[in-house]
Parts: structure tokens; C-alpha cells; sequence
């Protein structure tokens, strides 16, 4: 054996970029900062392509979708304490709409933590972080760093995926031990994600309740969009011919425009259907916890859910037909079913929801077409509309209130995983972090369709999309406020509580950092800014002006608001 003085060492910096590279994990989201500076310059080094944010939230955020568009998971990396809370909420937000995200932090020794004695950035992270994810580890020596970040890919992608917390004391890294025991103690993870097969009875207990229906509906969720079982699911409904509702980031795996597509008659076919498929799509409050006047006559409804997760079934309303497993083995054996005897699509219900369908796009369409100034958001949107339509391969980015909510509806996708939202939380922020994954990961174009307020949560990534020269079109919806730009203070002393600065240019913002900044006030010019920035594929931000009389407090959700009833003195 060659003498120790002379034998190939290793450290734990070198261990953890080996274990990520051997799980083909290419790309970290991260902030530098200590103990990770090293770990990030060192990675960068070894050929890995690492993003250095603002905030560790944005970052967080990118690791998250990252992990929706490619299936492994996302990597973010911060520094400890503040930049570990700071990457927390995307944490939690990744969990919550099972993306498949890792979030590695430095943290301080153990024994000065557990003592209390005042560290720099001193906190017990993982009982902090345990809680607000799928699953957390730490790692103590070097020679675990392989199964840690094993344990620690596989918690995030199996089953239902999710967000996963990996602590990292500094003096981990800078442990050394001998290079040989080092590789050998790195983990491949075999078959991460497993297949999960539905039991043959659940099959036909769910088939014999289909083939009962007399007006069926399938509702797509984002876990069907996650799956990347396309094909499978795509002939689900062109073969069963059951109409379908597709949720926000389910839009897209067939196109919005597709004869079968039920979206345009959502509240109907909701409302009238008899027997639901539910496709990775949880009955939660996006979908009215699957009861109330949304889903007609009490009782009217039999529900058959496809869900990885067991515990997910009677979760708000009895499940008659569970079946459990992975979207596109569930979906593959209804196909079989399907194939082998199916009574063809239910003609008459496909009539009642296409002249629905037909109705109310009609409705819309006039609004779509108005060539006011200051805009309003349907004649923004429809310029935007257009956009897509003409580039279905670009990747939109949305978030708000009114510029969510009406984008949802008028905005048709054509390709799956092309719509990425604020998602089951409805959360603000994730803008700007979700375009940058979105770039880095798939190298197409991104138009990010963004209220005034909610670009405000990660606005300051216009740098780091300008440093790392992204093809990211940000359209900024200007109504000067959050939902409006109206609000008054009836004292008088202050502005209202949810308006901004009057006529704000963000578009001055992207000037400051090389980006090319537009100031457009019609959909004809909005449409000819976004062209032009989607043909140069440069960093960019349209401020758009919009009305501020224009949309409705909360978007479609005001009613979540509670009202006080009480006389004002
Ligand atoms: C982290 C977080 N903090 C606050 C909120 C509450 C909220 C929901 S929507 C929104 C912004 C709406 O204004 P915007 O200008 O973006 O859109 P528009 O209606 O077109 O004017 C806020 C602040 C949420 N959801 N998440
Ligand atoms: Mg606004």
C-alpha cells in the first residue's frame, strides 16, 4: 500500500461535489457566503454550473421548479442561520407543491450549538427546518457524505416528491481522509424514484365506476404534469373521450385548444359531472375541497383519485374509487382497461360542455381585442395570448392577483410544463427564481407575466438574470398597486395601504444593470416588445401600464377576505 504521507487524500468540500456529480446533479442555486463560499467556487471548478442569487429565497425557489422540469432534485445552498431561514419559505413552498428540492446549509459545530455558546450565525437548523419538509438530515464526517446525500436525493423524489433539508457543519468540509475511502463510500442512488404499480382490484374497482358514468370528467393536476407520462395521459382523454379540466401547471400536456379541453367550461363541467378522475390533483382548496355549490348536488359526486400518496384519499370528501400509485402506472392500467372495453366517449355531456366551452370564449373573446390605453388586463393578456400561441416552446412564468388570475384563463399553453405558477399556496415571490431555473434548465425562452406587486418580492434578480445574460422577458402588469392602484388613507397622512408610487418605470431598473428596459402603454406595442426581446433572447423588462381602476381585490379569491362587521366609528 502507498505510505500514508503519500496517499490520495480527499475533504468533505470535495466528497459532496463527487456525491451531487455521481447523482448527475449539475447545477446549485445558491448565495456565498461562509461556510459554503469554498464549496460553490470549488464546484463552479469541478465543471458543475453554479447561480449566485441576491436572496436566498429566489434562489430556493429556482432549486424548487428546477426540480418540477427535470425530476431530480433542485439543489439550493446557503450560508447558515439567515441564509438557511431566508431559503426556508422556498423550502416549505417546494414541499407543499411536491417539487423536488434540497436545501444544503453550513451550520455551526454541534457542540456549541447544543450548548448554546453563542456561534457565529448559531442555530439548531434542523430541528428548525424538520417540520417544514419531507424529510432532514445532518452529516458529521466525511466518510457519511455519500449516504447522506443519497438518503437525501432519494427522500426528495420518491414517492410524492418534496423538499428536503441537508445540514452541513463547516468543519465538514474541511475534513480530510483518504481518497480512495472516500470514493468508496459515495452512493449512486439505484432507481430513485421507483415505480409504485396499482393493485389489479383498484384498477377495475375505478374502471367499473367509469364505465358507470354518464358524464365522466377528468381533472389533470400538476403532479400528471410532473410525471412526464405524456403520452399515457394525453391518450387517457383522447381515447376515452372524456373531457378534461387541466389545474394551472397542468395546462399544456394537451393543448388548451384541444376538443376535449373543459377549461373555458370549468364551473360545468365541475358542477354536472357524476364521476371524477382525479389525475395528481389534490381536492384542496383550489378545487373547493371537493364539496360545496362548486360541485352541485351534495352527493352527486363519486370521486376515482390517482395520487402516489395513500393518506391523500378521503382527504376532504369519501374516495370511492383510491387508486395508488405513480401517475403513469395508474394511468397506463386505466389505458389498458380502457382499451379492452370502453362504451366511447359520452356524446351528449361532450355536447353540453363544447357549447359551453364555445359560449364562453365568445364571451371573452371582444375584451381581448380592445386597443385601449392605459391597458386593462384582458387586452393586455391578449397580446401576451398571442405570444404564446406564436412560441409554443417559450416558458411563462406568472404570478399576482388580477395578472394571475386572468393570465390563467386567457393565456392557452400547448406543450406540458411550459405554465409555472404560484401553485398550491398561491404564494408571491417566485417569479424571478422560477425564471432563472426555467432558462438555466431548459435553455428556451421565458416570458414572465408578473403583477406589479408580486415582481416586488424578488425584483432585485433583474441583476442576476442581466450577469448571467438569461433569454427572460419580464413583463411587468403597472396598475401602481397590489390588486389596484386606488387605495386611499381616509386620514389623509399616508398613501393607501396597497397602492405604489404613481407611474413607476421599473423598466429604468433593467437599464442600471445592462438588461434593455421598454415602457409600453398599448398591446400592440406590448406585443412588438415582447417579440423583439424573445427574437434577441437579451434580458429584458416591459413596463406595462395598466389601468389602475382596472381588476378586483384578491384577483378571483376575494372572498377568502374576511369581512369586518362591525360599524365604523
Ligand atoms: C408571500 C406573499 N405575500 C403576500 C401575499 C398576498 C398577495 C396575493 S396577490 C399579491 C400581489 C397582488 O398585486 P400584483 O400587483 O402582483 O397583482 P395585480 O392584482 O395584477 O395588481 C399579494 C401581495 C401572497 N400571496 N404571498
Ligand atoms: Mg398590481
Amino acid at each position: 500500500a502507498v505510505p500514508h504521507e503519500e496517499a490520495e487524500l480527499t475533504d468533505g468540500f470535495h466528497l459532496v461535489i463527487d456525491a451531487l456529480k455521481l447523482n448527475g446533479i449539475e447545477t446549485i442555486y445558491n448565495v456565498p457566503g461562509i461556510p459554503i463560499t469554498d464549496l460553490g467556487r470549488l464546484a463552479q471548478a469541478e465543471g458543475m454550473r453554479v447561480i449566485s442569487f441576491r436572496h436566498e429565497q429566489n434562489a430556493g425557489n429556482a432549486a424548487a421548479i428546477a426540480g418540477f422540469l427535470t425530476k431530480k432534485p433542485g439543489i439550493c445552498l446557503t450560508v447558515s442561520a439567515p441564509g438557511f431561514l431566508n431559503g426556508l419559505t422556498a423550502l416549505a413552498n417546494a414541499t407543499t407543491n411536491c417539487f423536488p428540492m434540497i436545501l444544503i446549509s453550513g451550520s455551526s459545530e454541534r457542540e456549541i450549538v447544543d450548548l448554546q455558546q453563542g456561534d457565529y450565525e448559531e442555530m439548531d437548523q434542523l430541528a428548525i427546518a424538520k417540520p417544514l419538509c419531507k424529510a432532514a438530515f445532518r452529516v458529521l464526517h466525511a466518510a457519511d457524505i455519500g449516504i447522506g446525500v443519497a438518503r437525501a436525493i432519494r427522500a426528495a423524489v420518491s414517492g410524492r416528491p418534496g423538499g428536503v433539508y441537508l445540514d452541513l457543519p463547516a468543519k465538514l468540509f474541511s475534513q480530510v481522509i483518504d481518497a480512495d475511502l472516500g470514493a468508496r463510500s459515495l452512493v449512486k442512488v439505484i432507481d430513485p424514484a421507483p415505480a409504485q404499480i396499482p393493485a389489479p382490484a383498484s384498477v377495475t374497482r375505478a374502471l367499473d365506476l367509469l364505465k358507470s358514468a354518464e358524464r365522466p370528467l377528468i381533472i389533470l393536476g400538476k403532479g400528471a404534469a410532473y410525471a412526464q407520462a405524456d403520452e399515457a395521459v394525453r391518450a387517457l382523454v383522447e381515447e376515452s373521450g372524456i373531457p378534461y379540466v387541466p389545474m394551472s401547471m397542468a395546462k399544456g400536456l394537451l393543448p388548451d385548444t384541444h376538443p376535449l379541453s373543459a377549461g373555458a367550461a370549468r364551473s360545468t363541467a365541475l358542477k354536472d359531472s357524476d364521476v371524477v378522475v382525479l389525475v395528481g390533483a389534490r381536492l384542496n382548496w383550489l378545487l373547493s375541497h371537493g364539496k360545496g355549490k362548486t360541485w352541485g348536488e351534495p352527493g352527486s359526486k363519486r370521486f376515482i383519485q390517482i395520487d402516489i400518496e395513500p393518506r391523500e384519499m378521503d382527504s376532504n370528501v369519501e374516495i370511492a374509487a383510491p387508486l395508488v400509485g405513480d401517475i403513469g402506472s395508474c394511468v397506463e392500467a386505466l389505458l389498458d382497461g380502457i382499451r379492452k372495453d370502453w362504451k366511447g366517449a359520452p356524446q351528449n355531456w361532450l355536447e353540453t360542455i363544447r357549447s359551453k366551452r364555445e359560449a364562453n370564449i365568445a364571451k371573452m373573446a371582444p375584451k381581448l381585442m380592445k386597443n385601449s390605453s392605459p391597458m386593462c388586463f384582458h387586452s393586455a393578456l391578449g397580446a401576451l395570448r398571442t405570444v404564446i400561441k406564436e412560441r409554443p416552446d417559450a416558458i411563462l412564468v406568472n404570478e399576482g392577483a388580477n395578472t394571475l388570475d386572468l393570465a390563467r384563463g386567457i393565456i392557452d399553453m400547448y406543450q406540458p410544463r411550459k405554465r409555472l405558477d404560484v401553485g398550491t399556496w398561491g404564494v408571491m415571490g417566485i417569479g424571478m427564481g422560477f425564471a432563472v431555473a426555467a432558462a438555466v434548465e431548459t435553455g428556451k425562452p421565458v416570458l414572465a407575466v408578473e403583477g406589479d406587486s408580486a415582481f416586488g418580492f424578488s425584483g432585485m434578480e433583474v441583476e442576476t438574470i442581466c450577469r448571467y445574460e438569461l433569454p427572460v422577458c419580464i413583463v411587468i402588469f403597472n396598475n401602481n398597486g397590489i390588486y389596484r392602484g386606488t387605495d386611499i388613507d381616509p386620514t389623509g397622512r399616508d398613501p393607501g395601504t396597497t397602492v405604489f408610487v404613481k407611474d413607476s418605470r421599473y423598466d429604468k431598473m433593467m437599464e442600471a444593470f445592462g438588461g434593455i428596459g421598454v415602457n409600453v402603454t398599448t398591446p400592440d406595442e406590448l406585443k412588438r416588445a415582447v417579440d423583439e426581446a424573445m427574437d434577441s433572447g437579451k434580458p429584458t423588462l416591459i413596463n406595462a401600464v395598466i389601468d389602475p381602476e382596472a381588476g378586483s381585490e384578491s384577483g378571483n379569491i376575494g372572498s377568502l377576505n374576511p369581512q369586518s362587521t362591525l360599524k365604523k366609528k
